[in-house]
């Protein structure tokens, strides 16, 4: 039996992530098995959504809404193939601002380059630039809280595939290398995805078990190059509309 995490299964690290100020949220959409994630600091009242689903809009500013925070930015990690993204119309609901890479050509009201800091109330993620997947793959590291937002980058025991968009394999084993699996092995990881019912891993865990990324990178490069995966049911339509920041009017 596939293992998935229920609707209702939204997490909170609050508390083993330490500050009683952060507030931290994962919000699964059934439907395309992508991870959503509310941070904020309950102090200023600043708060950030990492990578929104246009369909799950309204259970994410009702969550924003319910705890008294304001959306500051609403952010991806790239140009998703599999659904639309929720900036769009979160901008127009709640008037926040989009983000995302500069390099991933996507338009936004806020561009990333390596290294950009997203600061919301006491908080700040910085931007590490993760290719391989798609050329604007960013992942966001969360220092203070000891933990990172891969997106497609990396997923627990797998990784974002490379046969589309601007994918290549040998690009993705050294961002992932070089720029996630080079953080502290006790750091908690967060993916934009899992199909298998995970939640999160830690760079430890990834750098034993992972049984793509634990190889050679020719070794990686061939089984990259050998998944045979199906083409995305909406890529169609999510890659056009996310170059443009999801739905406008
Ligand atoms: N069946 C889904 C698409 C599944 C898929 O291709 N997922 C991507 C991430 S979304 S771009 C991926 O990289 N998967 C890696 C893997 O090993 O599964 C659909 O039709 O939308
Ligand atoms: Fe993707």
């Amino acid at each position: 039996m596939m293992l998935r995490p229920a609707l209702s299964s939204i997490r909170s690290l609050s508390s083993c992530i330490g500050n009683p100020s952060f507030f931290f949220r994962q919000f699964f959409d059934s439907e395309t098995s992508t991870y959503t994630y509310l941070l904020g600091d309950l102090v200023s009242k600043e708060c950030i959504l990492i990578d929104p689903v246009l369909e799950q809009v309204a259970r994410d500013a009702q969550a924003v809404q319910q705890t008294g925070l304001k959306l500051k930015f609403a952010l991806n990690t790239h140009v998703h193939a599999d659904h639309i993204t929720g900036t769009g119309l979160l901008k127009k609901e709640t008037g926040c601002k989009s983000v995302i890479s500069k390099c991933s050509g996507a338009q936004a009201d806020l561009y990333l380059e390596p290294g950009d800091e997203i600061k919301f109330g006491q908080f700040d993620l910085v931007a590490r630039p993760t290719p391989g997947h798609t050329n604007g793959c960013m992942t966001y590291v969360l220092n203070s809280q000891r933990c990172a937002f891969t997106g497609d980058a990396l997923l627990v025991r797998g990784c974002g595939r490379t046969d589309f968009q601007e994918g290549d394999a040998a690009t993705l084993y050294d961002s992932v290398h070089g720029e996630i699996l080079s953080l502290p092995e006790d750091f908690t990881l967060f993916p934009a995805h899992d199909y298998k019912g995970w939640t999160s891993t830690t760079v430890r865990e990834e750098k034993l078990y992972n049984p793509r990324l634990s190889k050679t990178k020719d070794q990686f490069v061939e089984i990259m190059n050998n998944l045979n995966l199906a083409y995305p049911k909406k890529i169609d339509l999510a890659v056009p509309a996310n170059r443009v920041c999801g739905i406008q009017d």
